[in-house]
């Protein structure tokens, strides 16, 4: 408990940082006394209670500060020693492409963030985003990490629009939950349903694609967020699969800055890859010495989390969400291809790597007890390939399914009937607790 324990001071010299590791079990407060400070490029109002659990952060200052820390940590330390330079270093570069883009009136930057797992790619893509932001730009953020699910759910790959600063307690939390409820642009979402790009590389690129076009067509229409640009997380791949996939992103997302974070070979790689490409620049950038790695339970953790603050909200915003009886015949529920029907199972003379991409209906409705569902913005009449190639208006979670009934129970972050009626199922299950 926060208030259990006396609260603390920690002195922060300029350039420096306090380090912290706050368990799902306790609560951490840290408070902004004197100086100025920032968690992940977004500033701390001074005086103001920020309270923590399940995260790993660092208060940065560039200038010195004292904080006021209570709760348990269950790690707690100060460093001095960050890549911080670097990477304001880094957004002055990419401010520079964005005055060039608005000369000429052109595209802003394209900036895909790659390394491999926990070196920090999340976080300095949200630094660069919220240093964006405090510029006046209104950069893209795109996150291609499907076990993550920074803005709206885990499996879905999205992109949104950064109007409004990062949240210090929840980073992409409060921005996912209050666009939940219609209160801000909700983001550009499409579902993939699995963890890792490499469960089903066809699929990945096909999802990408669609989100790259779409991202496409809306800057074409607005001139602040073209000029800013985008940002792109994305996952911790650095095998073959990496390779493969991070060339189709750069393909489809017209990438013309790659920051290549804690990882040489892959540098040299890619700088190697793309030698003969004048229009693309590989930088490197270093890991910093406070990113933790994250082992198989906490990523679940953070996943669960993440699915329960999208029906429940945060401490700070809570939702309510409702629960309802739906008949079978309400919902068409789809999942893709490949992992549904060993390669004997499909029809005759179907390629396997087809199948990898193609809707399939599923009927034993059991299979989607403790699933969670993408509502596909599309109509009913639509066909399947129309489908694949529908946005995500929401999520819903199958509670219980009744065969005898033919009845299910389903939680909905909005009451009422559901917008559409095709769902996609992936690979996430949750058991609300
Ligand atoms: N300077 C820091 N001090 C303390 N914790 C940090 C620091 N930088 C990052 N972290 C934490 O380390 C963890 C890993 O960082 P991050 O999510 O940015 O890595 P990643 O490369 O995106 O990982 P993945 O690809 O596996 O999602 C996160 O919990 C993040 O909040």
């Amino acid at each position: 408990m926060t208030d259990s324990l006396p609260p603390r001071t920690v002195v922060l010299e300029p350039d420096s940082e306090f380090r912290f590791e706050v368990d799902f079990k306790n609560n951490a407060s840290i408070k902004l006394i004197k100086g100025t400070a920032e968690i992940f490029g977004t500033e701390l109002a001074e005086g103001n209670e920020y309270s923590f659990c399940g995260r790993k952060a660092a208060v940065y200052t560039w200038h010195g500060c004292t904080l006021e820390i209570q709760g348990s940590f269950l790690v707690e330390y100060t460093a001095n020693e960050t890549p911080m330079v670097s990477y304001l270093n880094a957004h002055l570069a990419i401010q520079d492409l964005r005055i060039k883009a608005k000369q000429a009136n052109d595209m802003g930057p394209r900036i895909l963030v790659v390394g491999p797992h926990d070196v920090g790619k999340t976080s300095l893509c949200k630094i660069l985003a919220s240093y964006g932001y405090r510029q006046g730009e209104k950069p893209l953020y795109v996150s291609l990490d499907t076990a993550e699910g920074a803005i709206t759910m885990p499996g879905a790959v999205t992109a949104t629009t950064i109007n409004h600063l990062l949240d210090v307690e929840e980073g992409f939390g409060s921005s996912a939950t209050t666009a939940a409820i219609g209160s801000v642009a909700v983001p550009l979402a499409y579902y993939y349903g699995y963890e890792s790009p490499a469960d089903n590389v066809k699929y990945y690129k096909l999802v990408t694609e669609k989100l790259a076009s779409t991202i496409q067509r809306r800057l074409a229409a607005d001139d602040e967020s073209r000029i800013s640009g985008s940002i792109i997380d994305t996952f911790g791949l650095v095998d073959h699969v990496g390779y493969e996939v991070t060339q189709h992103l750069v393909d489809v997302f017209a990438v013309n800055v790659i920051i290549v974070l804690g990882h040489e070979r892959l540098y040299s790689d890619l700088t190697r890859i793309y030698n003969d490409r004048q229009d693309i620049s590989v930088v490197k950038l270093h890991k910093s010495g406070g990113v933790v790695e994250r082992d198989r339970a906490f990523r679940t953790q953070t996943q669960k989390a993440k699915i329960h603050e999208y029906f429940y909200g945060t401490s700070n915003y809570e939702l309510a969400p409702y629960s309802m009886l739906l008949n079978f015949s309400d919902l068409h529920v789809w999942r893709v291809g490949e992992t549904v029907a060993p390669t004997s199972a499909m029809p005759m003379g179907m390629d396997p790597q087809q199948a990898e991409s193609e809707l399939v209906k599923v009927t034993n409705l059991d299979m989607c007890l403790h699933s969670i569902l993408a509502i596909l913005d599309a109509e009913d009449t639509e066909t399947e390939e129309q489908l694949l190639d529908s946005n995500v208006l929401g999520f819903i979670y199958i509670s219980d399914v009744n065969e005898n009934t033919r009845k299910m129970t389903v939680l909905s972050p909005a009451p009422g009937r559901l917008p559409r009626n095709h769902v996609l199922m992936g690979a996430f299950k949750w058991l609300e607790t």
